[in-house]
């Protein structure tokens, strides 16, 4: 029988769900990459499920469907999302701003904050995740995940926005960066699978939030950086995918499709037993 392909965000803040993950079952194989090529395999069928940009669950939201209590959400500052920029933010307007190419959902996200919310059109260029480079040939650069983390630990004279925070203020919502999609193709042919990889993913979560400090040793490993900024970077992560952060995301998509960056107002499918999950959400914050 042919394995399941599981994708896997090559960044620290998905560490809480994957870091227990049993990865020696022989019917799974795990393919780390970063989320907008997890995006690209996930549409094309070279994955079966994984954690992808909230944004391309949006675009793909008929073949998809999204695992409950699994997500990579934050209610404020997310802490790895950062616009850098030469300038005060509401003085883009006809400036360029790099983008990473490794992300969908904060790409978006950004034109919604920008445009929506200070009113401000720049043009866009899509670049490697490099600040240096990106502040050579533009005004302000958008960078996620541990080139987020990275560059906004070195010394620097550029102004720092926090996407997750600037969403918060101007909707009161939470957001949701990722989620655990699975294609409807492996739902309708194995639904059982689809079960055991859920429970697969919750009961890591769970032994993640015991056992913080192997997580936060693991983060030490792979990134660097103390004891005291990984537990609170991970205390400001939500990832328990559920009805409240549901109606956080689709108003992201509401918006993005008013703007014209998503092709319909996508809703979310949201899949698992709630008794089943219940067993396994994270009260405790903090
Ligand atoms: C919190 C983060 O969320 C990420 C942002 C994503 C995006 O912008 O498309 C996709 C997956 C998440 O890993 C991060 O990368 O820092």
């Amino acid at each position: 029988m042919s394995k399941i392909r599981i994708g896997r965000i090559s960044y620290t803040n998905i560490l809480p769900i994957y870091h227990f993950v049993d990865t020696s079952n022989p019917q799974f194989e795990f393919v780390p990459a970063v989320p907008s090529q997890l995006n690209a395999w996930l549409a094309e069928g070279e994955i079966d499920c994984g954690p992808i940009s909230s944004f391309s669950y949006g675009e793909h939201a008929d073949e998809y469907v999204a695992l409950r209590g699994l997500s990579v959400s934050s209610l404020g500052p997310v802490g790895s999302i950062f616009l850098f920029s030469k300038r005060p933010i509401d003085l883009l307007a006809d400036c360029t701003v790099a983008l990473t190419w490794t992300s969908a959902t904060s790409v978006n996200l950004l034109k919604i904050i920008l445009e929506e919310y200070y009113g401000v059109h720049p043009s866009y260029v899509t670049m490697n995740p490099h600040l240096p480079e990106m502040m050579q040939v533009a005004e302000a650069a958008l960078l996620i995940g541990d080139e987020a983390l990275f560059w906004s630990q070195q010394k620097h004279p550029y102004h720092v926005y926090d996407l997750g925070a600037e969403w918060y203020r101007n909707t009161g919502l939470p957001m949701t960066f990722a989620v655990f999609a699975v294609s409807k193709r492996l739902l309708l042919e194995d639904p059982h699978k689809v079960e055991n990889i859920h429970r697969l993913f919750l009961e890591s979560k769970r032994l993640g939030e015991q056992h913080l400090d192997q997580v936060i040793f693991a983060a030490m490993t792979q990134c660097g950086f103390s004891e005291k900024f990984w537990r609170s970077y991970f205390s400001r992560l939500i990832y328990d995918f559920d009805e409240h952060l549901v109606s956080g995301l689709e108003a992201y998509f509401a918006t993005a499709h008013r703007l014209g960056l998503l092709s319909s107002p996508a809703k979310v499918s949201l899949w698992g037993d709630v008794n089943d999950y219940g067993k396994y959400k994270i009260n405790a914050r903090g």
